[in-house]
């Protein structure tokens, strides 16, 4: 990101770094099994050890890319947007999710919630990290949570997220995937013993499709 005229459209949130969007089927959580338009923003400072997307990190080998050449081709591509990353939080998303709405389109959003909610969202998956906790305003605002499951102390770590999020949020659990033959048999008798909680898998993985 070299010159300062970029610097200052990303500063907006008129221009973003842009690692990837692709069309594909929404694997995990709530909307799983429908098809959505992905729209993958790098830059993330979050540091999740098994994160499955590391390449997405560093935004500076991100293409900064205008948000009008991004919505153009969202919009010839599907009417949900999946908008991901990254933590796309990192950036001020009012002026995409704006320009989505513009065109009618339903704006999706999955993120830590670890900075400030910007945009207009539609649906909000909040997915929780230890090292850095949710601000309020997206506790209040999520329609999903959906906690990764990486060993049997994170059942506690969801419930004490549990307890922070709004009433009318739907609640998951999901396996880290590289753990999951060990934590999927744990999560399944969680899910029975504990029946506000849902499974999510990231079934895309099972799929084979991005
Ligand atoms: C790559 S993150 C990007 C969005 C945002 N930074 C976040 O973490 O919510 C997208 C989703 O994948 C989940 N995820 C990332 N790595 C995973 C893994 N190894 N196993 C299961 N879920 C994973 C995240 O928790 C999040 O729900
Ligand atoms: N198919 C598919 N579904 C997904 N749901 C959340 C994803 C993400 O990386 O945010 C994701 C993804 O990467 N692919
Ligand atoms: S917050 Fe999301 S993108 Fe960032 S490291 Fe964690 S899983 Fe990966
Ligand atoms: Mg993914």
């Amino acid at each position: 990101m070299a010159d300062k005229q970029v610097m200052a459209e990303v500063d907006k949130g008129r221009m973003l770094p842009l690692m990837e969007a692709f069309y594909t089927i929404q694997g995990e959580g709530y909307h799983k099994g429908t098809a959505a338009y992905f729209i993958r923003v790098g830059g993330c400072d979050v540091g999740c050890h098994w994160c499955d997307v590391k390449e997405s990190w560093d935004a500076d080998v991100h293409p900064p890319t205008h948000i009008d050449e991004i919505v153009e081709n969202a919009a010839k591509a599907s009417d949900t947007i999946v908008v991901t990353g990254g933590e796309p939080l990192t950036w001020n998303m009012e002026p995409l999710t704006s320009a989505l709405k513009a065109r009618g389109l339903k704006t999706h959003i999955e993120t830590s919630g670890a900075y400030p909610l910007t945009g207009s969202w539609d649906w909000i998956c909040l997915s929780p990290k230890k090292n850095k906790l949710p601000l309020q305003a997206v506790y209040k605002q999520a329609h999903e949570l959906k906690v990764i499951v990486y060993n049997k102390h994170d059942f506690k770590f969801a419930e004490e997220q549990a307890l922070k999020i709004n009433g009318d949020c739907i609640l998951y659990l999901q396996p880290e995937w590289s753990v999951r033959e060990k934590v999927m048999p744990l999560i399944v008798d969680y899910v029975m013993g504990n029946p506000k909680w849902r499974v999510s898998l990231q079934t895309h993985k099972y799929l084979n499709i991005p």
